[in-house]
């Protein structure tokens, strides 16, 4: 069985300007000076994704935080896949729980745009996970699985996607699951993966998200079929994030 090199990635969100950018190089250099065996990869808002690919040196790549499902047309305000690839970005995050409940993005809707990062190629990172009710309820593994099978499109590989396990309840509140129940739910979503792609499946990353710090990192990356991070709020400040990106010294 394939262990997958990790990935520890930083959303951004809609935060920070171009006096933010200097994080970037900060991390860069933190990490060419200490080493990291992981891959790290920050998304930042559209606006600074071409500062950001200058900035950010040999040890961080730059990605998307949503992208259209078509690649150019009549959509105002959108971004497509193909124009975050032209500005030199490897991967897109789709489907982040934020879109799902602010702009009503079904798994179908996911799953397209999942599909136009891929055939860009892109790395899609494709995000699941439950809310508090359905938590509650006992529904997380059919909830979280569902969204996994419904989100990856037809045509994707093994190569060229990620899944991003976040808990809504733990966005942004401070509020973790236990190692026990972390390890659970990816190891579902592995079994959806191994399904889909077969021996393959192994080798997909499978992010947490979800109140990710410094001082939880090693504890959450040390869970089974945890191969990564998917980080908000920590993601802002290079020291901070180096902290987490530390869990794989
Ligand atoms: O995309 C990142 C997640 O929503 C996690 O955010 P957080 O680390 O601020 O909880």
């Amino acid at each position: 069985m394939t262990t997958p090199k990790a990935l520890v990635a930083g959303n951004w969100k809609m935060n920070g300007v171009a006096a933010n950018l200097a994080e970037i190089e900060k991390l860069n250099d933190l990490i060419a000076g200490g080493g990291a065996n992981c891959d790290v990869l920050i998304c930042p808002p559209f606006t600074l994704i071409h500062q950001s690919v200058q900035a950010a040196g040999e040890r961080v790549e730059i990605g998307g935080q949503d992208c259209h499902a078509n690649i150019s047309g009549a959509h105002t305000g959108d971004v497509s896949a193909a124009m975050i690839k032209d500005q030199g970005c490897s991967y897109v995050i789709v489907g982040h729980s934020e879109r799902r409940t602010d702009h009503g993005e079904t798994d179908e809707m996911v799953s397209s745009k999942a599909d136009a990062a891929q055939k860009e190629e892109l790395v899609a990172i494709i995000c699941v996970g439950e809310t508090e009710a359905e938590r509650d309820a006992g529904d997380a593994l059919s909830v979280v699985t569902s969204q996994v099978r419904g989100s990856i499109p037809a045509d994707a590989t093994a190569d060229n996607t990620v899944i991003a396990y976040e808990p809504v309840w733990a966005i942004g509140t401070g509020r973790t699951p236990t190692a026990d129940d972390v390890a659970e739910v990816h190891a579902a979503i592995r079994n959806v993966l191994t399904e889909r792609f077969g021996d393959a499946g192994n080798s997909v990353r499978i992010l947490y998200g979800g109140s990710v710090k410094p001082e939880n990192a090693r504890e959450l990356m040390s869970v089974a079929n945890v191969n990564g991070a998917l980080v908000g709020g920590a993601s802002l400040k290079a020291d901070s994030f180096y902290g987490i990106v530390q869990a794989y010294d």
